[in-house]
């Protein structure tokens, strides 16, 4: 692996008495693609946000391009932009219009001068292919349409490493395939990129890796083809199994009715 781009050492945190992360080790190498899976309350939220920080690690470190983020001396704000953020939900602005969402935070947190966000946001626009949206407001726009305003909100921050955490399971099965191919588009770029994501094509085709975490800890971590289609562990295999064929999950839990429909 070339150097790792973000790097996660012995990694723990805890919520009161609940440890969610119960030590965890990952490296990831520059334009690499991780696509982290797993099931619910299994820590991926967690981890993806003790990576930038919204979260403090109760123990452990966190590297970022070589920088040490967990270090108490670093400077957490400028540590913090090296690491773009997209969430589920798309936290747009909706008084502003879609060019001023994407400069406020340059603004703000750059102090980047009013020509040069314009710029930087003309830019970044064009590059999630919405040029022309750039004077309307967010809720004259798809969910698709607004997630991918919040990517290029979050790439004309300039960061290094992008995560996103369940980009596209708050949208429409319809709109999921352009903000994927956005996502496709920064991984062939060579963006270094750590997803949380449930899209097990995107996973097959885009990532690099994936690692697969349950209980707080990772279970599994190789090539998609091994993990997804060849899983070594047991729990592995049962969580693929239920996520794609969630009928087996209904099975399972015994909510099948008799006549072996579901809804
Ligand atoms: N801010 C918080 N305060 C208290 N508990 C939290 C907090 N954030 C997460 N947790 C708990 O941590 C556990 C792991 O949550 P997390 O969101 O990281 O899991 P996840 O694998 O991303 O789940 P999902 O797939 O449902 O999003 C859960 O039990 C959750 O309730």
């Amino acid at each position: 692996m070339s150097r790792p781009e973000i790097r996660v050492s012995g990694l723990h945190k805890s919520f009161g008495s609940n440890e969610v992360l119960r030590g965890i080790d990952l490296e990831i190498g520059q334009g690499e693609v991780v696509c982290v899976i797993g099931p619910s309350g299994s820590g991926k939220s967690t981890l993806l946000r003790c990576v930038n920080l919204l979260e403090e690690p109760t123990k452990g470190q966190v590297f970022v391009g070589g920088t040490e983020l967990t270090d108490p001396d670093v400077d957490i704000d400028a540590a913090r932009r090296r690491v773009g953020m997209v969430f589920q939900q798309f936290n747009l602005f909706p008084h502003l219009t879609v060019t001023e969402n994407l400069t406020l935070p340059q603004r703000r947190v750059l102090r980047r001068g009013k020509a040069q966000a314009a710029k930087v946001a003309a830019e970044n626009l064009a590059r999630v292919g919405l040029a022309e949206k750039a004077d309307a407001y967010p809720s004259s726009l798809s969910g698709g349409q607004q997630q991918r305003v919040a990517i290029a909100r979050a790439l004309a921050m300039g960061p290094e490493v992008m995560l996103f955490d369940e980009p596209t399971s708050a949208l429409d099965p319809e709109l999921v395939g352009d903000v994927l191919a956005v996502m496709r588009m920064l991984a062939n770029e060579g963006m270094t990129m750590m997803v949380v994501t449930h899209e097990m094509t995107f996973a097959r085709e885009v990532a690099d890796r994936v690692v697969f975490m349950d209980g707080g800890v990772i279970v599994e971590d190789g090539a998609p083809e091994q993990v997804i289609a060849h899983p070594r562990h047991e729990r592995t295999r049962h969580f693929l199994s239920r996520l794609l064929d969630p009928a087996m999950a209904d099975v399972e839990e015994g909510t099948t009715d008799q006549a072996g429909t579901s809804d």
